[in-house]
């Protein structure tokens, strides 16, 4: 192992930029060459890329999404793209690829390694759904921009005695809702995993109301629906006053939180410590607090482990 590359892909999470900073200079320090691949497989099809310096990843520790920028690459979904992705990796004599992304991009990955340039995955998306994993970076920063903002809405929520609906994203997951919620204290949090009715989520709302309270908060998770659709759902059984709040992307933007920095860090160089003993077709991960590697397939076959007592203990504590 020579040469290796990195790429992000997918959507952005803070924490891709400490993660190139800790593969780059990792990677310099093991002697190897490193090169950076912009815009994800679109700029690998391309052969946008060029060799990574020191200080071209200074001053990123610190900054949201990636300066290797990303991309959604319909393209390396054919076979054809694949092809012309390979090509250029073996033109530019890369030995070695490390993927920071999604489950997506981890996919388009073992289609390289299947093909001889051996790849690791560094999970990396806000949404905390990679199988394998307890952690995927921008998770926590993600989360601490939420929280923020349910803190400013409930002011709004007190002063008006009003309920919010807030939509979070996670696209099939509910980490940041729960999460978010729990540390929010929001009363609903409506998550993919968990199918709950109207009765009940109206029921809930009822006796908080019946108890004297005047404001509420719910979550709701993009992946149930949106948080429009629920508002005018609600709309059939209660008269109760709502607004709505989409939070969208700024949940994926911002400076990475130390928690996020530390883990970009130790996944980064964990990658490249698994390149330097040429193995592919493996993910970075946190397992009760260790970083591993482990076999990519899980990451496909298993499924997201989700806690449901968080969820459950959100519910006991926010009557
Ligand atoms: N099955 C696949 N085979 C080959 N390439 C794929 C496959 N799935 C995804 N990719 C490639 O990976 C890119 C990123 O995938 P996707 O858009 O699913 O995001 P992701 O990595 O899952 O991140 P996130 O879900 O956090 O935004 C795709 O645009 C495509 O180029
Ligand atoms: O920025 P885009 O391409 O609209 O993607 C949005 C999706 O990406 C994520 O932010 C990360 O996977 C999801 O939470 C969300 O559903
Ligand atoms: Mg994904």
């Amino acid at each position: 192992m020579k040469r290796i590359a990195v790429l992000t892909s997918g959507g952005d999470a803070p924490g891709m930029n400490p993660a190139i900073r800790a593969v780059v200079r990792k990677g310099i320090y093991e002697g190897l060459e490193v090169v950076g691949i912009y815009n994800g497989y679109q700029g690998l099809i391309e052969g946008k890329m060029e060799p990574m310096t020191l200080g071209f990843v200074g001053d990123i520790i610190q900054r949201g999404g990636t300066k290797l920028y990303s991309a959604r690459c319909p393209e390396f979904q054919t076979e054809e793209g694949q092809k012309k992705a390979l090509e250029q990796l073996k033109k530019h004599e890369i030995d070695g690829l490390v993927v920071i992304g999604g489950d997506g991009s981890y996919r388009g990955s073992m289609i390289l390694t299947k093909q001889g340039i051996p790849c690791v995955g560094v999970p990396g998306t806000i949404d905390n759904d990679i199988p394998g994993t307890d952690y995927t970076l921008g998770f926590d920063t993600a989360l601490n921009t939420v929280v923020e903002a349910i803190d400013k809405i409930r002011d709004t929520a007190t002063s008006h005695e009003r309920t919010f609906i807030i939509e979070v994203m996670g696209r099939d997951a509910g980490d940041i809702a729960v999460w978010a919620g729990l540390a929010g204290g929001a009363e609903t949090i409506l998550i993919p995993e968990v199918d709950e009715s109207m009765e009940s989520i109206v029921k809930r709302l009822n006796s908080g109301s019946e108890r004297g309270k005047k404001h509420s908060i719910i979550i709701v998770a993009e992946g149930v629906m949106s948080g429009t659709e629920f508002a005018e759902k609600l709309k059939d059984y209660t008269d109760i006053d709502t607004r709505v709040s989409v939070l969208g992307h700024i949940q994926r933007g911002g400076t990475p939180s130390g928690r996020d920095r530390v883990m970009a860090s130790l996944f980064g160089a964990k990658a490249v410590e698994v390149l330097l003993q040429n193995k592919g077709g493996r993910a970075i991960g946190l397992r009760r607090n260790e970083v591993v590697d482990y076999d990519m397939q899980e990451a496909f076959e298993g499924s997201h482990v989700f806690d449901l007592s968080m969820y459950q203990l959100s519910k006991e504590l926010s009557i």
